[in-house]
């Protein structure tokens, strides 16, 4: 549940208005978060990086090695970007499962599906559960990705060690995600830009709390050195992050 937290400083004549601050801090806050944010989520998406983030997709599934014919798998797959990209890649042979905790984010995935001619999409299961608690056997598949996903799972550690688990050996996971840059002056530029124009953006739609957000996922994030480290602390053999994006953006690709 969403935390209100009052402030003192709010506190003054006969009534107040408390201090409304979101505190997404477990699972259920942020499954509900991307419910809520469902609807608008891949237009605001396309708005605010002016269309870019389609570029960062194809080189995340660009990069995970996937190929004709692969069973391949999307964790954390909101409304499939990733997911029709891996359908694509993988073809009318190969299988691509979108797996996500949110209804909201799986519903527009599926409807967006339904209206698509291209017969290629009928290869796309979508799944329902959670990143840490994987429902496939060992060895499923030979290829994952997962979109701007990792940041926003609690356990991480958890959700790297099932990937690593349900990979095939010599198999790749390309993790796409926000770059929490060492550069002070990317950072900065990259919290202005959240700052003064997503969240404002956001607000014109009533979710400004819920793009607020995005600033402190990125700070409570990893760096791309730390990403590297956890990927071979849970099992992959080799890790190498990219920054991408101006060095907004950044890409695990890790190889179990
Ligand atoms: C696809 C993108 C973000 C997905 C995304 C991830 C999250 O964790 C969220 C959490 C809460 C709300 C929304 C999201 C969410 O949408 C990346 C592109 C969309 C971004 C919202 C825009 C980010 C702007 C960059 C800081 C600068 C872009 C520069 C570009 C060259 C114009
Ligand atoms: C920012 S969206 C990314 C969606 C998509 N991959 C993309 O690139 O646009 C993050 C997604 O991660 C999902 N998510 C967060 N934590 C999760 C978890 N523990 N298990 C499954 N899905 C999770 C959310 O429901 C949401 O759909």
């Amino acid at each position: 549940m969403a935390s209100l937290h009052m402030s003192l400083s709010s506190l003054s004549g006969p009534t107040f208005r408390p201090t409304r601050k979101l505190i997404i801090q477990c699972s259920a806050d942020r499954q509900a978060l991307f419910n809520r944010i469902a609807p608008v989520y891949d237009n605001l998406n396309d708005l605010l990086s002016l269309g870019q983030h389609r570029i960062w997709k194809r080189m995340a599934v660009s990069w995970s090695g996937a190929k004709e014919g692969d069973n391949v798998l999307d964790v954390c797959c909101g409304s499939g970007d990733l997911t029709f990209l891996f359908s694509e890649r993988v073809g009318p042979r190969g299988k691509a499962v979108g797996f996500d905790f949110s209804k909201e984010q799986l519903l527009i995935a599926s409807t967006r599906q339904k209206l698509r001619s291209n017969t290629c999409y009928k290869n796309i299961k979508w799944m329902e559960g959670n990143a840490c608690d994987l429902p496939f056997p060992d060895s499923s598949f030979d290829a994952v990705t997962i979109g701007y996903g990792l940041r926003n799972v609690v356990d991480r550690h958890k959700a790297m060690a099932e990937i690593c688990r349900v990979l095939k050996p010599g198999s790749t996971v390309s993790v796409l995600d926000f770059n929490k840059s060492i550069n002070p002056l990317s950072t900065t530029i990259q919290e202005m830009m959240i700052d003064n124009i997503v969240v404002p953006v956001a607000s014109g739609y009533g979710l400004e709390d819920e793009y607020k957000y995005l600033k402190s996922s990125i700070k409570d994030f990893l760096t791309g050195n730390e990403l590297e480290k956890l990927a071979l602390e849970v099992g992959f053999s080799t890790a190498k992050h990219f920054e991408i994006g101006f060095g907004f953006m950044g890409n695990l690709v890790a190889i179990r």
